[in-house]
């Protein structure tokens, strides 16, 4: 029987997917989160690189890879709210239709301040709609990427690579993961491969996902500089970008991953993940590499 997986096609899952060969009896298809969300919900496709917050709030039928995630510690870079006006002052934001984390994580975070401007699905650039009349947008992805850029670019070589700039042509790009770091000191997990429970990923697919993010991660200055091309970016700022995630949903992203589950999802069912995660880190006696 034919094994379905559904892909998020974001730039940042490119270490990973690219060099991905799907073993016999895989398919897959791709879309946005909040289009693969409900895919795997629906059961139309088997395992998805899921939005986490769906993750939580399915806790009781989904289970998740344990050693996969799409989450980083500090900046991320392209989950942004883009604001004219101080975030005290927030009065109207546009939501994208994509995201069901960012959404999430926005909402806690403006909870946390105490603050509830208006908050509207509006689809389009960022800096249209600031200029037709929201105060804030939230955009994620790769078009949030490209629109970060936009404000605070174009980089020249001496700008500094540890932390790049937040601000410019009168917006300020508030970024959520930065902001969820500044909160609890903790990572941000953005995505998880889930499936139902009763219908787990055949070992090859898993084993060929962990290839190829080896692979990925090993070559990540082409990765970079092909989807550089995509994105009409500076190849350096891509690599930044990718350099960034955190891609093993090792304990301090599930740390991050039970914080964030408390705060947005009171009440949640326990979060379950399949075997063999912890294995990440033990020598192989018989390979002499580490696992996997
Ligand atoms: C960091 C990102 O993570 C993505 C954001 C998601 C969401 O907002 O629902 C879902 C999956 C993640 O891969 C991004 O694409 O910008």
């Amino acid at each position: 029987m034919t094994y379905r997986a559904g892909w998020i096609h974001y730039t940042n899952v490119a270490p990973i997917l690219d060099p991905l060969t799907l073993p016999d009896g895989v398919t897959a298809i791709t879309g946005v989160p909040t289009q693969m969300n409900a895919a795997l919900l629906a059961g139309e496709v088997d395992i998805a690189n899921i939005s986490a917050v769906e993750f939580i709030r399915h806790a009781d039928r989904l289970e998740a890879l344990p050693d996969f995630s799409v989450a980083v510690l500090g900046p991320v870079y392209s989950v942004n709210l883009f604001h004219t006006v101080p975030l005290e002052q927030l009065r109207r934001v546009a939501l994208t239709r994509q995201s069901a984390m960012s959404v999430a994580l926005l909402e806690v975070l403006l909870r946390e301040r105490g603050l509830a401007p208006t908050l509207e699905v509006a689809e389009g650039e960022a800096e249209d709609l600031l200029a037709r009349g929201y105060d804030g947008v939230l955009r994620i992805g790769d078009s949030a990427l490209r629109e970060w850029y936009g404000v605070v670019g174009p980089l020249t070589p001496e700008t500094t690579m540890t932390m790049l700039p937040h601000q410019g042509r009168g917006i300020t790009v508030t970024d959520l993961a930065e902001e969820w770091f500044r909160l609890t000191g903790h990572p941000f997990t953005f995505a998880v491969w889930a499936y139902r429970k009763d219908n787990p990923p055949p070992p090859e697919l898993v084993q060929a996902m962990r290839e190829a993010r080896r692979g990925g991660l090993g070559h990540l200055a082409q990765v970079a500089a092909r989807h550089a091309q995509k994105l009409g970016l500076p190849a350096r700022v891509v690599q930044h970008y990718l350099w960034n995630f955190r891609y093993h949903l090792e304990a301090p992203d599930r740390l991050g991953l039970h914080e964030f589950a408390a705060l947005a999802v009171p009440g949640h069912a326990p979060l379950r993940f399949g075997p063999g995660g912890e294995r990440r880190h033990v020598l192989s006696a018989s390979a002499g590499t580490l696992n996997p």
